[in-house]
């Protein structure tokens, strides 16, 4: 049973670990290989695994970071949960750690305060201040004696590395159906229905679930989706559509709509799931409302044939 371990409030004797480093991004088919090698390593030396997962993306304390992100904390919990990783140790991400050198980061932090002197992570792992740390540092630090470290090979697709990068831009292009095979899982993200214009149900006969999502996620490029919805312990297969509306509305905001199929219930407030399947096509101005049904009729058509 995987234990989440926030250091920012709790710190204890914990026992010993080897641990899996690194952003973690999407948890993509190359962390987790990284993941594996942890649980691999744990039973072989019979010490707990673990896995140090900051609060914030390290890009965050940068100028340059990238602002929106595959997976939000709480979905690095629910993988690793599912993994069955022991301990999940989760910190805060601020510029005081950042400014931690080499030594003060692997030996005084993940070494003595967390108690883990195997470390697991990628070829291109950095840590320390300035991320100036790399692997050839942990390889002295293993020359030394003073931890041992294995660095998990790159997954490769095609000849290229499996990237949180590569992924990021399919989900921008809307290419979501060719994410699965990077990430393990279709791209999902998390959010809370809030109020639209009601124009849903009330002129197009198709109510839409307005999303505000919870975290900077990626957002696909605008279009019409085959997703999945899940509420309440429930998976609705559903359509997305992302964009500005241009037929109903000249508000230029990008909307993130869902309508659920075979549903019928009042669910402001509530937290859906959305998967990302495939993109269906692009979003349309038409020049009436009645053809704008008549798409969605068609749409329509296209998700309850796709699975038969
Ligand atoms: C399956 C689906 C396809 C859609 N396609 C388009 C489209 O091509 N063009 C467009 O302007 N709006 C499109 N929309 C968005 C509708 O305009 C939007 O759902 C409607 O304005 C309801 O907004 P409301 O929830 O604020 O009432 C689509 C919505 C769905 C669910
Ligand atoms: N099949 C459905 N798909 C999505 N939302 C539904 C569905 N059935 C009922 N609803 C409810 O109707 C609301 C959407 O209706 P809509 O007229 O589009 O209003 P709004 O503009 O506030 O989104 C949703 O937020 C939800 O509470």
């Amino acid at each position: 049973m995987s234990r989440v371990i926030d250091l920012d409030i709790e710190k204890f004797n914990f026992d010993r670990s080897v641990i899996g480093l690194g952003n973690f991004d999407g948890f993509h088919i190359g962390h987790r290989e990284v993941i594996k090698k942890v649980i691999e390593i744990s039973k072989k030396e019979n010490i707990k695994s673990s896995v140090l997962v900051f609060k914030q993306h390290t890009n965050e304390v940068f100028p340059h970071f990238p602002r929106y992100y595959i997976s939000s904390l709480q979905d690095k919990i629910d993988t690793l949960t599912k993994l069955d990783i022991d301990y999940i140790f989760i910190i805060n991400f601020t510029i005081e750690f950042a400014q931690l050198s080499n030594e003060e980061f692997i030996l005084d932090f993940i070494k003595d305060s967390l108690n883990a002197d195997i470390l697991v992570c990628g070829p291109d792992y950095t840590f320390g201040k300035l991320s100036k740390g790399t692997v050839k540092e942990l390889y002295q630090y293993q020359a030394e004696n003073k931890i041992k470290v294995y660095i998990q090979d790159y997954v490769k697709d095609g000849n290229r590395k499996v990237s949180s990068t590569t992924i990021r831009n399919l989900i921008q292009n809307g290419q979501v159906n060719l994410i699965k095979d990077l990430l393990g899982d279709n791209y999902t993200i998390t959010g809370e229905v809030i109020h639209g214009y009601k124009i849903g149900s009330r002129e197009l006969g198709y109510p839409t679930a307005n999303i505000k999502l919870n975290f900077r996620y990626i957002m696909p490029g605008e279009g019409v989706y085959l997703t999945y919805v899940y509420y309440n312990d429930n998976k609705y297969l559903s359509l997305t559509s992302i964009g500005t509306n241009p037929t109903v509305t000249d508000n230029l905001d990008i909307k993130l709509e869902v309508y659920i199929i075979d549903f019928n219930k009042e669910i402001y407030g509530e937290t859906l799931k959305i998967e990302f399947i495939e993109k269906i096509r692009n979003q349309v101005k038409f020049d009436t409302k009645e053809e704008l049904i008549k798409q969605m009729d068609s749409d329509y058509q296209f998700a309850i044939n796709y699975f038969k």
